[in-house]
């Protein structure tokens, strides 16, 4: 096993009844990568995402965390060992930012909670000024942020997103790139899907699914270079 790889899909066929949406995804991540998923509506991205965080079932394949086989964990387990999943439904719009922030500290040790709210109120300042604020206060940016500053609480080693940018203005959307940029090479690896090719601004390597199969895997620079995609992404000639 190679331990560079901190998120190994192989294979991977799942989907919701009997009939498959993902047909046999190969995909590595190294640590400290950013990788970029593409797709158009309905491409598979988020049946992705929910089958790296064990929301769906393997059909086929398997899925490797930090070196180990966790296809058959639960999602608590697989959090419990590096994975994180920054979902803005998991931002409570009558708790204050700090009660979020802390839903997301749960089970660590106090010392550890200290060091890890300071990192999150270091990255994200908006937020620490605003800490006894109720999250339904918030923009829709920030209340974004606050999804991503409550992942990033159990210090994971694999941060994954389910389009970070639904929803938001293009102005919301640019304060969020420039936010998880700051989160680029400190350690982690982050895998965003996401039809906004701005979050390219973030990427080493990107993804692209099709049908359920990854079209494309490389790059971000060789994925600037293919006209066709690029085309297909930008609207432009390459
Ligand atoms: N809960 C569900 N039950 C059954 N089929 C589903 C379910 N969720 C998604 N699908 C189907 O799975 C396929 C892939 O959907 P998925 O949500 O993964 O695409 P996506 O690339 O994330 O698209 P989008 O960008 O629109 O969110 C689609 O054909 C969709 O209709």
């Amino acid at each position: 096993m190679d331990s560079r790889f901190v998120l190994r899909l192989s294979n991977v066929v799942s989907g919701y009844s009997d009939l498959p949406v993902l047909w046999g995804i190969d995909l590595d991540v190294t640590e400290n990568e950013t990788l970029v998923v593409l797709g158009a509506n309905g491409a598979g991205k988020s049946t992705m995402i929910k089958t790296i965080i064990g929301e769906l079932p393997l059909k086929e394949g398997s899925i490797e965390l930090l070196g180990e086989d966790v296809g058959k964990y639960k999602i608590h387990q697989r959090i419990g060992m590096g994975l994180a999943y920054m979902s803005e439904l998991g931002v409570f719009p009558t708790l204050s930012i700090h009660e979020n922030l802390m839903l997301g500290a749960y089970g660590l040790k106090r010392s550890d909670v200290r060091h890890r709210l300071e990192e999150v109120y270091s990255l994200f300042s908006e937020l620490k000024g605003r800490k006894g604020d109720l999250a339904s206060s918030l923009s829709g940016g920030q209340r974004k942020l606050l999804g991503i500053g409550k992942a990033l609480m159990s210090n994971p080693k694999v941060l994954v997103m389910d389009e970070p940018s639904s929803g938001l203005s293009p102005l919301y959307v640019k304060e969020v790139i420039a936010s998880l940029s700051t989160l680029t090479g400190t350690g982690r690896a982050m895998v965003i899907a996401e039809q906004n090719v701005s979050f390219l601004q973030l990427s080493n390597r990107v993804c692209v699914i099709e049908g359920g199969r990854v079209s494309f895997e490389g790059s971000t620079t060789e994925f600037e270079n293919q006209e066709v995609l690029h085309k297909a992404f930008f609207g432009i000639e390459g």
